[in-house]
């Protein structure tokens, strides 16, 4: 069984689905089968970075699939460690060789790492290679409004997505409004909060229960009606397809807010704050 997933625009043009697939973890051979029945229950939108070391098995599974490469959206990330220009540029070569792919749709900084400093440096090399043809979005994660302001200020260029940690426990509301404002798009990683004790949470489950849906349905159409993509990752067939059934209900306003008020200061997962923490 195949489902159709509404997609958004972005502001230069790009559709994206709603719902993509996270791959952070899914490696080898079981990862190409995890991602090939992903595509065949109908995800289009497939989440991978240079640091999960997994391009190579997105790519396979793009090989393997008879979905045509224009159908798909691929997303992949820059690493902490390759910002200066030059290994910007050959690190987005060297994902493309990973994946065997001529092109990424869409193209992150992963993290903005503010006290080396030179994520513009990483955003001029993603603007020269969309220019080349090698990326067609450009978009940053885990960049707070200050870290946009400067690249839009430094190269008259602003992301056209930011793939923040959202979910319950951690909604950002703030930032949310400060993207809207700014037609930059929301993308959720971590969306169900890799399955921790949100997964249990009584508030949610007595959501659910009313809808006749799981925890995991009512968490996803809770992003999907934030206005965000989200990108669960999954390794099983059952789960793929538990998290893309969730057209056919909708949460209402006062459902919306008890899930809101559900959010905690240090709702982080891992306290990964963006405005401190470095990866490389
Ligand atoms: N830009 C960034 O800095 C970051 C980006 N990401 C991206 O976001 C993606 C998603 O985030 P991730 O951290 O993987 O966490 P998720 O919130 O997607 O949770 C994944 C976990 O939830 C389980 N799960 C999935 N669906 C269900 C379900 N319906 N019921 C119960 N359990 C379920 C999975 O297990 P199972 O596989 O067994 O189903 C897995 O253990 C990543 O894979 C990655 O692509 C993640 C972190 C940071
Ligand atoms: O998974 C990612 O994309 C990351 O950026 C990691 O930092 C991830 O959040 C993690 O869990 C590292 O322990």
């Amino acid at each position: 069984m195949s489902l159709a997933i509404p997609e958004v625009k972005l502001h230069d043009g790009l559709t994206l689905p709603v719902i993509g697939l996270g791959t952070y973890k899914l490696k080898g051979n079981e990862g190409v089968n995890a991602i090939n029945n992903a595509i065949d229950t109908g995800y289009r939108l497939i989440d991978t970075a240079y640091n999960y070391e997994n391009e190579g098995t997105v790519g396979k599974a793009i090989q393997r699939t008879a979905v045509p490469r224009e159908e798909l959206r691929i997303t992949s990330k820059l690493p902490g460690r390759y910002h200066s220009y030059d290994q910007a540029i050959r690190t987005i070569q060297e994902s493309l060789y990973r994946g065997n792919l001529d092109y990424y749709d869409l193209y992150l900084i992963h993290w903005p790492n503010p006290k080396q400093d030179i994520y513009v440096e990483a955003w001029q090399a993603l603007i020269d290679a969309k220019k080349w043809g090698l990326i067609r979005s450009i978009g940053v994660c885990n960049f707070l409004p200050e870290h946009m302001e400067r690249l839009e200020k430094e190269t008259g260029i602003k992301p056209s997505i930011n793939q923040i940690e959202l979910h319950p426990f951690f909604n950002q509301e703030q930032q949310r409004i400060w993207h809207e404002e700014k037609n930059i798009q929301t993308e959720s990683w971590s969306p169900l909060a890799r399955a921790s004790e949100v997964l249990q949470n009584e508030t949610i489950r007595s959501i659910a229960d009313d809808h006749n849906k799981t925890i995991s349905q009512v968490i996803l159409r809770w992003h999907y009606q934030l206005g965000a993509i989200s990108i669960p990752k999954s390794s099983s067939p059952e789960r793929q397809l538990e998290n893309i059934s969730i057209f056919d209900f909708s949460l209402s306003d006062t459902e919306m807010g008890r899930i809101a008020e559900l959010t905690r200061p240090n709702g982080r997962i891992n306290d990964q704050d963006p405005a401190t923490y470095e990866e490389f």
